[in-house]
């Protein structure tokens, strides 16, 4: 029997669970993930919203930091929200729009209800990722202010009431410069204010993500946002496979880093539990991944350049998004076909006790990496290859 990652399971963890006895569960789960995470308790309130609601709800702690006799614990909720799309593509770009509102709205009142900090929603959240179609209309009327278009106007106020920083990535209009597009993540505190914007520094060109076709490479650089629950970047999507572009929201001082994303299970599955995971122990901060999820169909067939028939959808996307510790940890991942919350508390101080342990950054070599791009990038430069001077090949 042909198996695809198109196929609708739940989760690698339900299959483990399912088919694994306890005592052995316990070993395989503590060799895949680490020891750091372990499940807590959430609100039954919230937990009966979420089975009412039908979305999956799963909240855990990372237990590995030390108690520091001059630095107070920074114990922050880090919620992660994937979502499918709500209404079918063929309805008007508000009923889209507003349906999708509706959704999170739900799940945000819930991540409250756990006490959330901090919140992540998915890459382009708003709508439903039709850049595979390559057409522009009515897609890019999605688009909207990072300031103050209705997405943001709609999370300021629920930022602010929950006391929640919230990352909202969407398509931005950018109005002041020509009204070209961006892909974009608006941070908004828990004061209800946009702190800044950030934007996707890496755009793909592979498979049906016609994402260049829409926008350009960001240029904003790699801010980190400095919130009242801690320091926060935001590395959009495909940028994920960029371990420079890693490095230097490290480099900037981040100590959460978001990677929300939409990515589909046959071009990239096994990737994702490696990436952000790897990113965080690298450079001593939390990863929280966070990917759409859901099968989307487009009224019109598009083709992939694969010589394969048109087609109307893109693949499954495979939801799965987790939170990973600098410590190299992480927590099970949220259902691959439903939405969810993961609420995982950590505490920041665990950052900089990794880099104490490891020395990451202490043995980095900056200095030696800058010397070899500015000497890589210069037209004359020859790929540094020593031969074996025997060799007749
Ligand atoms: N949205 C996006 O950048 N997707 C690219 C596919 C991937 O990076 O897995």
């Amino acid at each position: 029997m042909a198996v695809s990652l198109d196929d609708k399971f739940e989760s690698l963890e339900s299959i483990l669970a399912q088919h694994l006895p306890a005592d052995v569960l316990q070993k395989v789960n503590l060799s895949l993930r680490g020891s750091g995470s372990i499940e807590v308790e959430l609100p039954a309130n919230a937990k009966e919203t979420a089975k009412q609601l039908n979305f999956d709800l799963q909240g855990y702690q990372i237990k590995v930091a030390l108690t520091e006799q001059t630095r107070p614990s920074r114990l922050v909720r880090i919620g992660a929200i994937q979502n499918m799309i709500q209404k079918p593509t063929t309805a008007t770009v508000k009923e889209q729009r507003d349906a999708i509102h509706q959704r999170i709205d739900q799940m945000l009142a819930v991540a409250h209800e756990c006490q959330v900090n901090v919140v992540g929603l998915q890459e382009a959240w708003t709508m439903p990722f039709a850049f595979c179609t390559r057409e522009k209309y009515p897609w890019v009327e999605f688009a909207e202010s990072a300031y103050d278009g209705p997405s943001t106007k709609f999370l300021a106020e629920r930022a602010k009431k929950y006391n929640m920083v919230i990352i909202s990535p969407i398509l931005e209009r950018d109005e002041a410069h020509g009204d070209v597009l961006w892909n974009t993540a608006v941070i908004i505190s828990n004061h209800g204010n946009v702190i800044g914007i950030t934007r996707k520094n890496h755009i793909p060109r592979v498979g049906d993500f016609n994402e260049s076709t829409y926008y350009m490479e960001g240029n904003t650089g790699h801010k980190v946002f400095e919130t009242d629950f801690g320091r926060i970047a935001v590395n959009i999507c495909y940028g994920r496979h960029h371990p420079q572009n890693w490095l230097m929201y490290g480099v900037n001082g981040a100590e959460i880093v978001f990677n929300p994303s939409a990515t589909v299970g046959a071009l990239s599955e096994p990737l994702w539990s490696i990436e952000a995971r790897n990113a965080a122990i690298a450079n001593s901060y939390f990863t929280v991944g966070i990917n759409r999820v859901g099968t989307e169909t487009f009224p019109n067939e598009f083709t992939s350049g694969d010589g394969k028939p048109a087609h109307t959808s893109f693949g499954h996307f495979y939801g799965s998004s987790y939170v990973a510790s600098p410590d190299g940890s992480r927590t099970p991942g949220l259902s691959r076909i439903r939405d969810g919350l993961l609420v995982t508390e950590c505490d920041l101080n665990l950052c900089r006790q990794m880099k104490d342990k490891w020395g990451f950054r202490m043995t980095q070599r900056l200095d030696l990496y800058a010397e070899s791009f500015a000497r890589a990038i210069q037209p004359s430069y020859q790929m540094d290859i020593v031969k074996d001077s025997s060799s007749t090949k």
